[in-house]
This record gives C-alpha cells, sequence and structure tokens, in this order.
C-alpha cells in the first residue's frame, strides 16, 4: 500500500489477451507533479497501461485509483476519465492539419462546446491570454497563424503538448515523444517536458535513453518487464541495475 497522497495509484493490475498477460500484477504510483518516464522493451506492457489508465480497456483484476482514492477509474468511462484531466499524446501526431495552431489550441480548450462554437463562438480574453501562454510555452508564438499542416514534425509534437494544456490535463500521458525527431527537436522537447514538470504531472514512455536522462535527472524512472515493475529509481541506478540491464538495455547496447 502507498502511504502518501497520491494522484495515480494501479495495484494488482491484470490484463490478459488470449490467456497473455500483457499487464501482470502491475503496482504503479504516481505524486501529484511529477516527471515520471516509464521504459521498458517491446511487448513490456507500456501502451497497454496508458489504455488502462485511459479507459480504453479495462483490468481483468486490480485496481486504478485517482486523485487520492476519490475516484475509481475501473468504475468510469474513457470520456469520463478525459473530463477528469487526463490527457493523452499518442506517438504519431493527431492535429488538425487544416486548422491553424491558434485554431487547434482554441479546439482544444477545457469547456469547449462543438467545433463551431470553438472557432467561431467568441473566446474569453481568459481563453486569449491562456491561448498566448501555450504557445509562449510550446515556442510556436511565430507560428501560431500558420496551418498545422505544414509544421515539421516536432512542432507538430509540441503543438499536441500544448493541446493537452488547452485541455487542462492534470495528467500527461506522453507517448514516444522523441521518436522521429532530430536530435536537436528531441533536446527541445526535454526542455518543454522539464518546464511542465511541477504544475502538470507527466508520464514520458520513451526508449531513446539520451533523452530519459535529459528529463529524469533527480527523478524516479520505472522499467516495465512482462506486464510488471522491474524496478523504480534514479536513471542511474536503472541503468546500471544487472536485470534491467539483461531484460533491456544490454540487448540495446549489443545492437547498438
Ligand atoms: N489487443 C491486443 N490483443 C492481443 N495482444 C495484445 C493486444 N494489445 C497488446 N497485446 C500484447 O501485449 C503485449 C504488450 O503490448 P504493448 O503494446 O502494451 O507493449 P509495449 O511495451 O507498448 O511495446 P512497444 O514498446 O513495442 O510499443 C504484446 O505482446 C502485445 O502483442
Amino acid at each position: 500500500m502507498h502511504q502518501k497522497p497520491f494522484l495515480l495509484a494501479a495495484e494488482g493490475l491484470t490484463r490478459s489477451f488470449d490467456g497473455f498477460k500483457a499487464i501482470n500484477d502491475l503496482n504503479f504510483y504516481l505524486d501529484e507533479g511529477e516527471l515520471r518516464t516509464v521504459i521498458g522493451p517491446n511487448g513490456a506492457g507500456k501502451t497497454t497501461f496508458l489504455d488502462l489508465i485511459t479507459g480504453r480497456t479495462k483490468p481483468d483484476v486490480g485496481s486504478l485509483k485517482w486523485d487520492d482514492a476519490k475516484y475509481d477509474l475501473l468504475k468510469m468511462n474513457e470520456y469520463e476519465i478525459y473530463r477528469l484531466g487526463i490527457g493523452r499524446k499518442f506517438q504519431t501526431p493527431t492535429v488538425y492539419n487544416d486548422h491553424t495552431v491558434t485554431e487547434n489550441l482554441i479546439l482544444s480548450l477545457a469547456g469547449s462546446r462543438g467545433i463551431w462554437h470553438s472557432l467561431f463562438g467568441k473566446i474569453t480574453s481568459e481563453q486569449k491570454d491562456r491561448i498566448a501562454e501555450i504557445l509562449t510555452t510550446i515556442k510556436l508564438a511565430d507560428s501560431a497563424h500558420r496551418k498545422a499542416g505544414i509544421l515539421a514534425h516536432g512542432q507538430k509534437q509540441w503543438l499536441e503538448i500544448g493541446m493537452l494544456l488547452a485541455q487542462e490535463a492534470r495528467l500527461l500521458l506522453v507517448d514516444e515523444p522523441a521518436a522521429g525527431m532530430t536530435d536537436e527537436e528531441t533536446y527541445r522537447t526535454g526542455e518543454l517536458l522539464l518546464s511542465l514538470a511541477g504544475k502538470h504531472t507527466i508520464v514520458v514512455i520513451e526508449h531513446d535513453m539520451t533523452f530519459v536522462r535529459q528529463i529524469s535527472q533527480g527523478r524516479k524512472v520505472t522499467v516495465l518487464h512482462q506486464g510488471h515493475v522491474l524496478c523504480e529509481g534514479p536513471v542511474d541506478e536503472v541503468q546500471s541495475d544487472e536485470r534491467v540491464i539483461e531484460v533491456y538495455l544490454g540487448r540495446k547496447s549489443k545492437a547498438a
């Protein structure tokens, strides 16, 4: 049992597909404001874990509680979970290409009712300020009026993180943000996530260890293996843990 107040607590979570346990007796606790990186080899269950948190799929057994057990996520549907402030960014950007950067953010504003209302209804001066603040945070103020479809891959990813901010997501689930990015874009993505930590709680799933090291200095990294937490701790400890080297990093470094 986790003693402290928590934002998210998963206990004894198991999810099987045709008898195969993609998630197997998983215990995972997240404090408010944490920036947690989750690593693990292919098939470790990372995506399935995010699917469970967002209600996309339900576990066979286990519990999943939110906000110090005020909410039981297993009794809620995907939309209700989204409304609680759990936002997810998939690996491939899913922005509205035919709309401008600003419009994409307006469409994501928490409380927006329908596309027509969002784009052609009045937004309050408070919402305008919020959009301007997000544009600065995601470093897209200069591209505010450009169509999202013509942005570079990295910029699209930042816009999508901005859309989670516009939704007022309390927990940002970010799946492999550095995939397909240049080194420069990857570094800037790390800086962006670090600037959001504390104000938001963030779970990042990532394979790129340079990026993991950048965002997790002084923070906890969780290693998933066969649907279970193999170990958790500071990045240096995790990287030198024999079990991790065996199941993940060892294989990667041998491949490199
Ligand atoms: N809907 C499904 N039906 C059957 N098997 C599934 C399903 N979803 C996931 N699995 C299996 O569960 C295991 C965990 O998959 P998952 O995608 O969660 O791992 P992952 O850690 O995200 O992997 P990767 O790093 O490759 O994305 C895999 O063996 C996968 O084949």
